[in-house]
């Protein structure tokens, strides 16, 4: 694979947990015989991914299997540069779009249009050239009543709607996609996947976590198996997926 469009090097990220741990001790002297409860914090480190090299190609569209708690968000948030590396590298040869969970990547108190282009102004699009994408977000998320609304009173299905007509019709190389799409009803999924695929046709690489099992086998060709923390491989769907599922 030459220059592909995402590169990680034994990349990792550490998570510090606090714990609240209960201690019990024996006053002596003037308190002797009672005991008193010492909370002490104590931070625990944990490697929510390790070691992770992959290699992803312009216009490829890519599932990322794993278990709960495997580490495929912290993935995306790593390659959307939400949090930074505690170990290794990323390289990544194209602008980046996610759409992640609920609430991330706007902003509450703005309304859906001022968020549409807030995030074009982020992605580097001038204003005209966000004026030229408007009318075909509106329509894709069909908030046509809701652009003046702040987003907080949105529903999730509403945010969902929005956030991947942003994401997908705003200029982008690489769309990371995290377990969303099984917020839409039917029709926006459907709606959704044709979207995708006309976009990597386009050139457009996408990267998708979903624990609907249907959606990746009908759009994803490659796939990245990560367990605990550990890329246990990369390569096409059908043989990962094999694997995933008869683990
Ligand atoms: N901000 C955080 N602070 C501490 N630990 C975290 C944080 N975010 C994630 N983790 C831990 O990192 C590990 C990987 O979490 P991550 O959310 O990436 O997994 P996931 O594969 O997306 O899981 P799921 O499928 O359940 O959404 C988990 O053990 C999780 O508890």
């Amino acid at each position: 694979m030459e220059n592909p469009i995402i590169e990680t090097f034994g990349l990792g990220k550490k998570y510090h947990i606090s714990n609240l741990v209960n201690k019990n001790t024996e006053e002596k002297g003037l308190l002797g015989g009672i005991k008193s409860i010492i909370t002490q914090p104590r931070h625990q480190p944990k490697w929510a991914l390790r070691n992770i090299d992959i290699k992803v190609e312009q216009g490829d569209i890519v599932a990322v299997l794993g278990g709960n708690g495997s580490g495929k968000s912290t993935l995306f948030r790593l390659l959307s540069e939400i949090t930074d590396p505690s170990e290794g590298e990323i390289i990544l040869r194209g602008s980046v779009s996610c759409i992640l969970e609920a609430g991330v990547g706007f902003h509450h108190e703005l309304t859906g249009k001022e968020n549409i282009y807030l995030n074009g102004t982020l992605l580097g699009m001038s204003t005209e050239e966000i004026n030229a994408q408007f009318d075909q977000i509106v329509a894709f998320s069909e908030l046509e009543q809701y652009l003046n609304v702040p987003i907080k009173k949105y529903s999730s299905g509403m945010y969902i709607r929005l956030a991947f007509a942003v994401a997908s019709f705003l200029r982008t190389d690489i769309l990371l996609v995290d377990e969303v799409l099984s917020m839409g009803d039917e029709s926006f999924r459907q709606k959704s996947i044709k979207r995708m695929k006309q976009m990597a046709d386009e050139g457009c690489t996408i990267m998708m976590v979903s624990h609907d099992a249907k959606i990746l086998r009908d759009i994803c060709c490659s796939a990245i198996h990560i367990e605990q923390g550990q890329l246990i491989g990369q390569g096409s769907m059908g043989e990962l997926f094999k694997s995933y599922s008869e683990k």
